[in-house]
């Protein structure tokens, strides 16, 4: 899908294909070089972070491992609830490992600085964060982001895994809806 195929449902791009290519590349740089000679485990947080786990995944020359959580904190909407559910949880036995936990978006904050607690609460012998997106918003919350892909503003946003009631999460880009798509 891309934006030929949105009719009028697309507002505007915020970040291209070519911006997150290009900074996913200096992420994984920065990551290759931090894990250099320790073992690394990336935790996906689905459904969102598929696309930057895949592309970040690839960037990498670390043989990092990949697992994946489901938890859920949003309805329908487009708000945080603040109850965090983990729908699916890790395989893999995370004490004395270093773990990267991988997002789409931190928004309110709210979902990352549970999972990190709840992470934490197993033993790891370190947890960090990886999201591409972040919001203003998360400045409220107490919460230590090592790699950021950009910083937007307080905008709800669609693509490269980011949905709108499960719909435009594959689009190569980020950005925003028309107004009377929230309508419809
Ligand atoms: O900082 P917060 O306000 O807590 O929001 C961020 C969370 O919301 C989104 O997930 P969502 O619950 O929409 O699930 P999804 O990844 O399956 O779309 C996103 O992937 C984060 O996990
Ligand atoms: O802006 C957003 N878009 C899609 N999903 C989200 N989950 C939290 N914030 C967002």
């Amino acid at each position: 899908m891309d934006a030929k195929d949105m009719g009028d449902a697309l507002e505007k791009v915020l970040v291209t294909e070519e911006q997150i290519e290009a900074r996913l590349k200096e992420l994984a740089a920065e990551i290759d070089a931090d894990y250099a000679g320790k073992d690394l485990l990336l935790v996906g947080v689905l459904k969102g972070a598929v696309m930057v786990m895949a592309d970040l995944a690839r960037g990498l020359s670390h043989a990092a491992e990949m697992d994946w959580m489901a938890v859920s904190s949003y309805g329908a909407g487009t708000t945080s609830s603040g109850v965090v559910r983990i729908l699916k949880d890790l395989e893999a036995d995370i004490s004395g490992r270093n773990v990267l936990i991988v997002e789409d978006v931190i928004d309110s904050g709210l979902t990352l600085s549970w999972l990190v607690g709840n992470l934490r609460s197993r033993g790891p012998s370190s947890v960090e964060v990886c999201t591409m997106v972040r919001k203003p918003l998360a400045f409220d919350v107490d919460l230590d982001v090592k790699y950021i892909g950009f910083d937007l503003p307080n905008e709800f946003i669609v693509g490269y895994g980011l949905d709108y009631a499960e719909k435009y999460r594959n689009l190569p880009f980020i950005g925003t809806l028309a107004p009377q798509v929230y309508e419809r």
